[in-house]
């Protein structure tokens, strides 16, 4: 990790540990942060040394029904699976796992909730609504110091979505390129993609 860029000292995350973890995608590096403002530990799942210029880096926002229940209705397992794959490929890059962020940062009960307002005709945007929540609670605090502490410079995202460019440089973190991340949709999700391009702007064909 970088010995070059000091961190502030009343930073509320903090390294944990680093371990090696071969997966079917490849062979990684993964090392835990705590984060005491969410209350969670994220992990960061790291090949190559990542200090420097254009790090290809995902940010994947937990998702339980998504990433470990195969769930179909939203795109972010399939999502995770390629950027682990892409990364691997590169032999250099880094996938932010946020614990924390699930449904968008309300939670796994509420987006349950959701889920049953979807049922009922609701979108993903107007059932978080009818909630009382926000469409996009998610704040990227931790991966900036992440980023930080691992040395990274400027990054290359693997996203479609255009407010997370934002909020990341508005963090001020420097985002070289943005690669689109589309995966297949299925007919369980089709009406959750077209909300996320029609009405959060996400760049999705
Ligand atoms: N509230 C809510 N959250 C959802 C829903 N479906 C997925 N999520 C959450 O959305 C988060 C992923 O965000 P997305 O908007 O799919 O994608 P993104 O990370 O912003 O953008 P990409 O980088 O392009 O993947 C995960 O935390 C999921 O749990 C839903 O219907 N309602
Ligand atoms: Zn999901």
């Amino acid at each position: 990790m970088s010995d070059t860029l000091p961190v502030p000292a009343d930073t509320p995350f903090v390294r944990g540990h680093t371990a090696r973890l071969p997966t079917r995608h490849g062979d990684f590096s993964i090392t835990s942060y705590r984060d005491a403002q969410l209350q969670v530990e994220h992990v960061v799942m790291h090949v190559g040394d990542v200090a420097g210029e254009a790090v290809l880096m995902r940010i994947h926002s937990e998702c339980l029904t998504g990433d470990i229940f195969g769930s179909l209705r939203c795109d972010c397992g399939p999502q995770l699976e390629l950027a682990l794959q892409r990364i691997a490929l590169a032999g250099r890059g880094l996938l932010i796992y946020m614990r924390g962020h699930e449904g968008r940062g309300i939670g796994i009960t509420e987006k349950l909730k959701a889920y049953t307002l979807q049922d009922q005709g609701l979108d993903t945007v107007d059932a978080n609504l009818a909630l009382g929540h926000a469409a996009d609670l998610r704040r990227f605090d931790a991966a900036a110091f992440i980023l930080q502490d691992m040395g990274v410079r400027s990054v290359r995202l693997l996203s479609n979505n255009p407010l997370k460019v934002l909020a990341l440089e508005e963090l001020g973190i420097v985002v070289q390129a943005r690669q689109p991340h589309e995966v297949p949709s299925n007919p369980e999700n089709a009406g959750y993609l077209r909300t996320k391009r029609d009405r959060m702007g996400h760049w999705l064909g």
